[in-house]
């Protein structure tokens, strides 16, 4: 589990974290939901320690965050990293040479799944294109976590229809999912976990079935309630 307890943030004098908790289990998808400039990804980053915070806690499979709970987890943050010079096989491997928890089998897996084609260079892919191959350099780590940050953004329908289909393939096995997004359509049928974030505070945190169950209400239905009051 990843557990988050009551994190802080500042940024200068503005305050973007306000007292951050919730928790992602181990075999669900969870979504961090949030209009622009909620504090999503900020949150993504201090669990992968790329940004400090200033007080609170998270803990990774039960212990403090350490470079050997980071082996335990993916980041696939919102752009591909690679230089653009670099062709799909040379970042490959790249991730062979550099990452131990690679994958390789996992990865032609993927790269069939999205059809992509190694010899291809990542400077000439198209946005949705790159998010795919984003997706598998993260996927394709053999990690209990998976962490992204809007892997939707700016792609077009059926490359948002073939990513959101990997969230239901063999692909993600029984690991821990962990979505940012603020365009919920795509995935609102896959998630486990909602957690509704508004100005760096948690507003709503629930499970998505109990909620459509007990309250017939689906998560757009809460988003609607909570952003539009
Ligand atoms: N490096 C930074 N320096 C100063 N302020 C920042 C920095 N990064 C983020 N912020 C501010 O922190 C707040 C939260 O930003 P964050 O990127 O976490 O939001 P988000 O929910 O991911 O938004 P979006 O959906 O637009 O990506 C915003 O007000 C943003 O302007």
């Amino acid at each position: 589990m990843i557990e988050v307890s009551d994190i802080r943030k500042k940024y200068r004098r503005k305050q973007v974290l306000g007292g951050v908790s919730f928790q992602a289990q181990k075999g669900q998808i969870t979504s961090l939901i949030g209009l622009n400039g909620a504090g999503k990804s900020t949150v993504l980053k201090a669990i992968m320690g790329l940004t400090p915070i200033d007080g609170g806690s998270i803990r990774i499979g039960g212990q403090a965050i350490s470079p050997a709970a980071y082996n335990t987890i993916a980041f696939i943050p919102d752009r591909l990293t690679m230089p653009g010079s670099m062709r799909l096989r040379d970042g490959l491997q790249f991730m062979a040479d550099f990452y131990p928890r690679w994958n390789p089998a996992r990865a032609e897996d993927l790269m069939s799944f999205f059809r992509l084609e190694r010899g291809e260079k990542i400077g000439r892919l198209s946005k949705g294109t790159a998010m795919k191959f984003n997706l598998v350099l993260g996927m394709a780590q053999d990690v209990d976590y998976v962490l992204m940050d809007e892997p939707f953004s700016g792609i077009d329908l059926f490359s948002r229809e073939l990513i959101a289909e990997v969230f239901t393939s063999q692909l993600v096995e029984d690991r821990g999912v962990l979505i940012t997004t603020h365009e919920i359509g795509d995935i609102e049928h896959l998630i486990d976990h909602a957690v509704l974030l508004d100005q760096g505070r948690v507003v709503r945190d629930f499970d998505c079935e109990q909620m459509r169950e007990e309250h017939g209400k689906s998560v757009i239905d809460v988003m609607r309630e909570v952003y539009r009051g």
